[in-house]
């Protein structure tokens, strides 16, 4: 079954030419972009989708997530709204809350985010363990992530449940729990920060995950400068994610693991993508990541949702794109780039997603809106009105 996707205003492919096509449409082929071109030139194809002049571009990549988990935290937000900071301990309330959901319950939830997720335009989705902190619950979280989402990073160093030694539970993250998890994830992560993991037990944590085969990523430098940037790129990991307290040196760092990448061709050796996370960042009132500065510095960043319920409680890339555009100094292409191809990066799935282009898997949404500029010209309103994932429709309206 072949699709055509015509009449398209505004297509927004984000391919290695940054092109926009007006007028535009798309034929998708086993649930991949087959042909992209002017409407006027489109082949036939078996079923036909008129999209009513509307904007397209690339489904979302959600690169950040910790989708997995139960309870809710409101009256800490309300609590930090009112000039409390924010603190990492606030995930032992998550972890308590997850691991007295069942598996029936906690699949529930997981799925009901998802198709909100979907909804709004994202049709990729990484997410983390980490609110297990044990071993039999990192496996479980793993297992039943591993079965919704599309990438699983493995967060056992998230937080020092309460109760034990820092350096005994590093131990655990680093050998039985990471043998638990391996099965299920292709990433690990660590919260290398004050009140999380110090820089000896992370690079500890990265060394146990690389020599099992995951790829690496970093929370660093959110709540303050530190070492998450220079460990991210001794690692070669894939992204160092929140980047808030950035010191010159840590940009110069990132940059230089771009000497290998041609920016404008999207060609060569990706570096350490860096991750901006702004719903967290306004949510935690700290300040925004300076993805300004690491862009002029040829570091290609990616913007996530980083949906949690601490820091980050929405699944919404388009206000992300929005407030990256209103309040980070993106343009609208950079902002749509770093919350597609960027998130592709970050996630090592660039060749299969987070662009419209041929062979690529079918990944694609329609704004109500003429232009992609809507997404930060009219902030917060509802725009996405049709997602396909792979070719086939996913946002629950069609
Ligand atoms: N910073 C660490 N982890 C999450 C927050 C987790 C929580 O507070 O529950 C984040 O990415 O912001
Ligand atoms: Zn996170």
């Amino acid at each position: 079954m072949s699709l055509l996707i015509t009449n398209i205003g505004e297509l927004t492919t984000q391919d290695a030419e940054r092109r926009v096509l007006t007028d535009a449409a798309v034929v998708v082929e086993d649930g991949r972009f087959a042909w992209i071109g002017a409407a006027a030139d489109a082949p036939a194809a078996d079923d036909v989708h008129d999209a009513g002049s509307r904007a397209g571009l690339p489904g979302w990549v959600d690169s950040h997530t910790h989708l997995l988990f139960a309870g809710d935290r409101s009256a800490e937000f309300e609590a930090r709204m009112a000039g409390e900071a924010y603190a990492a301990g606030g995930i032992s309330v998550t972890m308590e809350a997850t691991r007295a959901a069942d598996d029936y319950e906690l699949t529930r939830l997981l799925l009901g985010r998802v198709a909100e997720a979907a909804a709004g335009g994202t049709t990729y989705l990484e997410t983390k363990t980490g609110y297990g902190l044990s071993v039999e619950e990192e496996r479980r979280h793993a297992r039943i992530a591993s079965s919704v989402v599309d990438q699983v990073t493995y967060l056992g160093a998230h937080l020092v449940p309460p109760g034990a030694v820092a350096d005994e539970y590093t131990e655990l993250v680093c050998t039985e729990m990471l043998d638990a998890v391996r099965p299920y994830a292709q990433f690990a992560d660590v919260f290398c920060e004050r009140g999380a993991f110090d820089e000896d037990q992370s690079r500890r944590v990265l060394t146990a995950c690389r020599d099992a085969g995951l790829g690496l990523r970093v929370h660093g430098n959110q709540l303050g400068p530190g070492p998450g940037v220079r460990l991210a790129v001794e690692f070669g990991a894939a992204s160092v994610d929140h980047v808030n307290y950035l010191e010159p040196a840590d940009v110069e760092l990132l940059a230089g693991t771009w000497s290998g990448w041609d920016v404008a061709s999207a060609t060569g050796t990706p570096g350490v993508v860096a991750t901006c996370l702004p719903a967290c960042d306004l949510s935690t009132r700290q300040p925004l990541a300076p993805g300004r500065e690491l862009l002029d510095a040829g570091v290609e960043i990616a913007l996530a949702s980083n949906c949690n319920p601490g820091t980050s409680y929405t699944t919404s890339m388009a206000y992300c794109v929005g407030t990256a555009v209103l309040q980070m100094g993106l343009s609208v292409t950079e902002a749509v780039r770093a919350a597609t191809y960027g998130g592709a990066l970050a996630l090592g799935v660039q060749d299969t997603v987070g662009s419209i282009e041929v062979g690529k898997r079918a990944d694609l949404q329609l704004l109500n809106a003429p232009a992609a500029a809507h997404l930060a010209y009219r902030p917060g309103m509802p725009l996405t009105q049709a997602v396909f994932r792979a070719g086939e429709r996913v946002d629950g309206r069609g």
